[in-house]
């Protein structure tokens, strides 16, 4: 038996499942970590390579669907899209199985499972992934690069502001429209920071639901409630000597204001059903789309939680107020993608490079990002023209006259989310029944 390279994460809440998968699969396998908290799953996949997550589709919030399974894939992808991740399911049939593979999972095992077809299955997944990353070796960024392009004079003022406060401990409010680049920069702030060399733990704040957000934030102790079957540690304590980035801010409830400020002021967490204060040493990096000191104004947001959390606040101008960046950035995206795709287009169209600067870019970079990514993929020659990028939406003219069309009314009924809710994605989101996530990849998909 020889041991084959590749470090796989196996996610599953059954430590007993767990236990005997790890046993397997550590026979063949270099490392192969585990975690029973699917909420860890962010932390994990930001801050350590795998090459194979196993992921188990049904946690305790819901037995047999698969919901969870598919929701958990999708933050996955969006952190790491090269991800190679492959589910796992007592439940399966072959519709969830196509399903799984649709949203972008590399391969399905039903549980309880064969052990030769488990092997099997992680050894072609580790395979083709270590495929994909030698092909990338050429120098292709990840797509989320950690490149930061902003020669704009507004950029660089911004640039240099948090340039002057990154080594400070100082707590910084990143305020800006979605897709302006807030998480781009509060891991820039970090990794200028005294604190590189520890995590940055990014917390999706408009992801995490009320029940859990104690538990998320702040740890539990074994007990504590019915699924607590161990101790665990919250984010706070994650972040331990790095920075603890609480993204959406502006959406969590005044109850919730109330403990984060506690903590904050206090500089000690209590995990819950404990009563054992713990220090916490932590940098705060916070961000919003919302008009922040409206929401103070109108008591929705607490007066002396945004005293707390904007010692230093930096606003990200949406990219029409600062047009000098868009031809770098396209220029950058465009290089990005012809790597990954191995694509022959070089070069963009200068009425393009006329029509991308007139733009509004309600969508900000995240929608210049993609419209360089499909037009990438789209393009047949070495010049990226007009209508590669600015593609005229098909979805309800030509299909509808067929009758009902599933992606006609998918789209349809996103777009009209996206009007009630004014463009705001986290609310969007909601409405619809979808992770940010799984949203932005629709509007992607839908030219949205
Ligand atoms: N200045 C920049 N240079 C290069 N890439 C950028 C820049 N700003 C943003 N991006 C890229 O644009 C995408 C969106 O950025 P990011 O996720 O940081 O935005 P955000 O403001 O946090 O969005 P949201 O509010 O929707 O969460 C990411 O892929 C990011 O890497």
């Amino acid at each position: 038996m020889s041991i084959q390279q590749g470090k796989i994460l196996i996610v599953d809440d059954d430590v007993d499942v767990l236990r005997a998968a790890r046993l397997l699969l550590k026979r063949h396998f270099a490392q192969v970590d585990f975690e029973k908290n699917p909420q860890k799953i962010p932390y994990l996949v930001s801050n350590f390579e795998y090459d194979v997550i196993l992921l188990d589709m049904n946690f305790t919030r819901d037995l047999s669907s698969g919901k969870e399974g598919f929701e958990w894939l999708d933050k996955i992808l969006d952190i790491n899209p090269k991800a190679t991740v492959v589910l796992f399911t007592a439940y399966g049939d072959v519709e969830m199985a196509v399903r799984a593979i649709k949203a972008g999972a590399a391969d399905f095992v039903l549980k309880p499972w064969e052990n030769d077809k488990l092997l099997a299955a992680m050894q072609t997944a580790v395979a083709t992934n270590q495929a994909k990353q030698e092909k990338k070796a050429g120098g292709a960024t990840l797509h989320t690069g950690n490149v930061l392009i902003g020669d704009s004079p507004a950029m660089q003022e911004v640039l240099e502001t948090v340039g002057r406060v990154a080594g400070t401990d100082a707590n910084i409010l990143i305020l800006g429209e979605n897709g302006t680049g807030k998480d781009l920069l509060a891991r820039h702030i970090h990794a200028l920071s005294m604190r590189k060399e520890k995590p940055i733990v990014p917390v999706d704040l408009g992801a995490i639901s009320e029940t859990l957000f104690e538990s998320e934030l702040f740890g539990h102790v074994k007990g504590a409630f019915t699924d607590a079957r161990d101790d665990r540690a919250g984010r706070f304590e994650e972040a331990a000597g790095g920075t603890i980035f609480l993204d959406e801010i502006g959406n969590i409830s005044v109850p919730f204001q109330a403990k984060l400020l506690t903590v904050l002021q206090n500089r000690l967490v209590t995990r819950v059903g404990s009563n054992k204060q713990i220090p916490i040493d932590v940098r705060l990096i916070s961000a919003t789309n919302k008009n922040i000191q409206q929401l103070a104004a109108s008591g929705q947001f607490r007066q002396d939680l945004l005293y707390r959390i904007n010692t230093i606040e930096v606003h990200l101008p949406p990219l029409r107020e600062r047009r000098e960046d868009i031809v770098p950035l396209a220029e950058y995206f465009l290089g990005m993608y012809r790597k990954k795709y191995n694509r022959p287009v070089a070069f963009l169209h200068e009425t393009l490079i006329t029509q991308l600067e007139n733009y509004e870019w309600p969508g900000n970079i995240r929608e210049l990002q993609h419209a360089i990514e499909r037009a990438v993929i789209l393009c047949q020659g070495k010049t990226l023209m007009p209508k590669d990028v600015f593609v005229k939406s098909t979805a309800s003219s030509e299909k509808l006259d067929t009758g009902f069309n599933l992606e006609d009314m998918e789209r349809n009924m996103i777009a009209q989310a996206l009007k009630q809710c004014n463009g705001n994605i986290t609310d969007a989101a909601r409405e619809l029944g979808l992770s940010r996530a799984a949203l932005y990849r629709r509007m992607e998909k839908y030219n949205l």
